[in-house]
Parts: C-alpha cells; structure tokens; sequence
C-alpha cells in the first residue's frame, strides 16, 4: 500500500520547558484506522496539535505531498469534548451545518434542500435526528462527541484527526462513532486517532504509533502491539497483548 501520510521529524518544546516530542516520523496508507498510544503525559495531543501547525514545531506532516496548513479544508479535527464551549448557545443541527463551511467558496451556499437532507443524513447516522434541536450544553458527553463527528463527516475530509473521541463517553456512543469511522475508511479516508483503552487496540486499529516523548515503534497493529513495546512505553510488563489486555 502507498502511504499518503507522511509525519517526518516533528519536533516539539512548550515555552521554558525540555523537550516534550523529539524527531517523531512515521508515514500511514490511506483508507486506514490508526491509534496513537502512549502513557499519559507522552506527547499525543500534543504530536496532533503539531501536525495541525497549531503549536510551534519544528518537522513536518504531508498529506499526499502538501502540508497540512495548506489543505486544512480538506481535514477534519476532533478535538477533546473537554475544549467545546458547551454554554456557547447552538443547536445540534446548527452545530453540524458549521462543518459544511470549509466545502464552500465564499459566498456560495449550497441549495436549502441539499443543505438540509445532508444534516438530515449525518442526523440519521450519528442516531441524534431527535435531538436537532437541542443545544449542545443539554447533552451527555456521548452525545456531544458524535455531534463533534457529524460535524466532521459533513465537511468531507480525506484526513480525519481525532483526540480521544472515547475519553468519558457510553458504550453505545463508542460502538456508533466506531462504526461511523470504519464506514469512512471504507470510503477510502484516513484515520488517525489518540486512544487510550489498550484493550481495543487489536480490534479497533490497522496500525498503531507508539510514543513516550520519541517514537517508540509505528505501523500494522499485529506486529507493532508487542509487549515490549508496550513495556518500553508503559514500564510494564503487559501480556496476552493481541487477544487484550
Ligand atoms: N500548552 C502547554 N504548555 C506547556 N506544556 C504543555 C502544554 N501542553 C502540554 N504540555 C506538556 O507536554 C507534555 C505532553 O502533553 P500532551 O497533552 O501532548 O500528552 P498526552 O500524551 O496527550 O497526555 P494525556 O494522555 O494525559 O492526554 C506534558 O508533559 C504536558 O504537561
């Protein structure tokens, strides 16, 4: 397979502080489900962030040969629940309809009907047509991250980022937003996401990243979910690594 996603030397110092990522390089195919893994404290929000442009980095991240900055409309970027203003007053729905806006030239709407039967659609899939109209401060955590997912499935991207899309949220949210994302590989696009239960590792991901400030190993889940890189990353010894932790 041709990888599409190439992160070569990201390196990464907070103002006054020592080193938080140092020369992390991987590349992923397209059309893939990957995890980024580590303790806490490793560096993952932080690999994201860098790879975005959004923090001050030193490397780069390409997607099919063009930096991130320069196709931005074309990824899509989950953030952690945690940093969504929930007393900002939109609706569900409004929420969604905002991820259409980086598909739009200026000015350009698309037709009523069009715009509504896509939130309609994406309403259906993330399984809240019921809660349209409900502003985002009156939802579980669950439902606000798949909110956070229709609103990026609607702006189509290719490179879909996501920051623990399961930190704090039901089973029933995770099965949902799990399927949805297989459904968009199937699609062709690209996943890579931070994840924190070891135990779906081997089920969820086609690959893996592990970091701990540096790289520790990257690429097929199979041969890279080893415990002794877990136990390189972790410090502990962790058995029984592809039936689960
Ligand atoms: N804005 C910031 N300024 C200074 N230091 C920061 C900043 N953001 C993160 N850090 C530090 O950088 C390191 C990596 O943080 P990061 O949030 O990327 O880790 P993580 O692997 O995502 O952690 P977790 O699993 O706990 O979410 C940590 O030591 C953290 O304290």
């Amino acid at each position: 397979m041709i990888n599409i996603l190439t992160v070569q030397g990201i390196n990464v110092t907070y103002q006054n502080q020592k080193r938080v990522l140092s020369d992390v390089s991987f590349s992923l195919p397209a059309g893939t489900i990957t995890g980024i893994i580590g303790p806490n404290g490793a560096g993952k929000s932080t690999l994201l962030n860098a790879m975005l442009s959004m923090i001050p980095h030193g490397g780069y991240a390409k997607f099919n040969g063009t930096s991130l900055a320069e196709i931005a409309k074309k990824i899509g970027y989950v953030q952690q629940t945690s940093q969504v203003d929930r007393h900002f007053p939109i609706t569900v729905a409004e929420t969604i309809s905002l991820g259409i806006v980086p598909r739009l030239k200026l000015f350009q709407r698309l037709g009523r009907n069009k715009h509504q039967e896509e939130i309609d659609w994406t309403l259906a899939q993330i399984e809240m047509t019921e809660f349209a109209n409900r502003q985002i401060g009156q939802l579980s955590g669950g439902q606000l991250q798949r909110v956070m997912i229709g609103r990026c499935m609607i702006q189509h991207p290719e490179l879909i980022l996501l920051d623990e899309p399961f930190a704090g949220i039901d089973a029933h949210s995770e099965a949902t937003i799990m399927r949805i994302l297989n459904d968009l590989k199937a699609d062709g696009k690209t996943i890579l996401m931070v994840h924190h239960d070891l135990a779906k590792v081997p089920t969820y991901f086609d690959n893996i990243i592990i970091i701990k400030e540096k790289l520790i190993a990257a690429g097929p889940t199979k041969e890279t979910f080893t415990a002794q890189n877990m136990n390189q990353a972790y410090g502990l010894p962790i058995v029984n690594m592809q039936g689960g932790v």
